[in-house]
């Protein structure tokens, strides 16, 4: 029986790094969770345990630390691109690395009108995330908001769906919408200005969120990725992940007191999970 080795790639995932850069006048906190991922010529590591051409996993650990020194002092993205062509130049059994960061968010604390120097507040789940795949010749840069929560309270209906022997789910014409999502966009070309990139496409997402008047988060997922593609000639493509966090209205009239959309029971599972890709023609 002939047996061969299929695509293959390893790295070192889920590293975490924390890096203080010191201005005179105050402190950046800066949190990141950096995977390193590599593919090339591994074929006889595997067939045969054969190491020589192996970079080990804590070496690739080891070298996001110390590369972080001197060269993630902007951008996720400028960071994970040093850190994937450093791989792709300096070993020449790699053909291709990917380079996944995601950044913990966290802001200098208001103390009297203030921004403190040195103390921090979290920003929640949200994360600002890349992913940079590097070869010789090319690089792509993906770039996106993970786990990002976000609620409104009015402005979103769900109404007109198919109704069935198993249908319990009443209409509704104003309802909450919530949702920790997931958003990741392709830049083509590449950007200048990662960070000035990252916070306008943010804002166009919020901005659409909050602006539209809902039919379904299907409806309103393909609004946030079209808005983001209509405001951004160099974004490709957006694909969005919406959990449908449901708050699903109680039942106050079994306590003989007026139902006014006020009172709701937020569910954690199971929940809906609407994804798509919005892309140009
Ligand atoms: O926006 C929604 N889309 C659905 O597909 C769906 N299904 C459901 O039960 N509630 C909702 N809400």
């Amino acid at each position: 029986m002939k047996i061969r080795l299929g695509e293959n790639s390893y790295g070192k995932n889920a590293i975490q790094l924390s890096k203080i850069i010191r201005h005179p006048a105050y402190h950046e906190f800066r949190q990141i969770t950096v995977s390193v991922s590599l593919k090339g010529d591994f074929e006889e590591a595997h067939t045969n345990g054969d190491n020589s051409k192996i970079l080990p996993t804590d070496t690739q650990k080891n070298t996001v630390y110390a590369l972080a020194k001197d060269h993630f002092k902007s951008s996720v993205e400028d960071f994970a691109i040093y850190l994937a062509n450093h791989f792709v130049s300096t070993q020449p059994q790699v053909g291709t690395a990917t380079v996944a960061i995601a950044e913990h968010l966290y802001q200098r604390i208001m103390l009297d009108g203030n921004e403190h120097p040195h103390t921090y507040i979290g920003g929640g789940s949200e994360k600002h995330t890349t992913v940079v795949t590097k070869d010789a010749t090319s690089v792509s840069v993906t770039s996106g908001i993970a786990d990002l929560l976000i609620l409104k309270t009015t402005d979103s209906a769900f109404e007109k769906y198919i109704k069935d022997t198993y249908t319990t789910l009443k209409e509704t014409s104003d309802r909450i919408l919530a949702t920790k999502c997931t958003i990741t966009w392709e830049y083509d070309p590449l950007p200048a200005d990662y960070t000035e990139q990252y916070n306008s496409i943010r804002e166009v997402l919020l901005r659409t969120f909050a602006g539209h008047k809902s039919l379904s988060v299907q409806q309103t997922l393909y609004a946030m990725g079209a808005a983001v593609l209509e405001s951004h000639a160099n974004v490709k493509d957006v694909y969005l992940e919406m959990p449908n966090k449901h708050h699903i209205p109680f039942n106050l009239e079994q306590f003989n007191i007026r139902h006014e959309n006020e009172i709701f029971m937020a569910t954690d599972e199971p929940y809906g999970l609407i994804s798509g890709r919005v892309t140009r023609e």
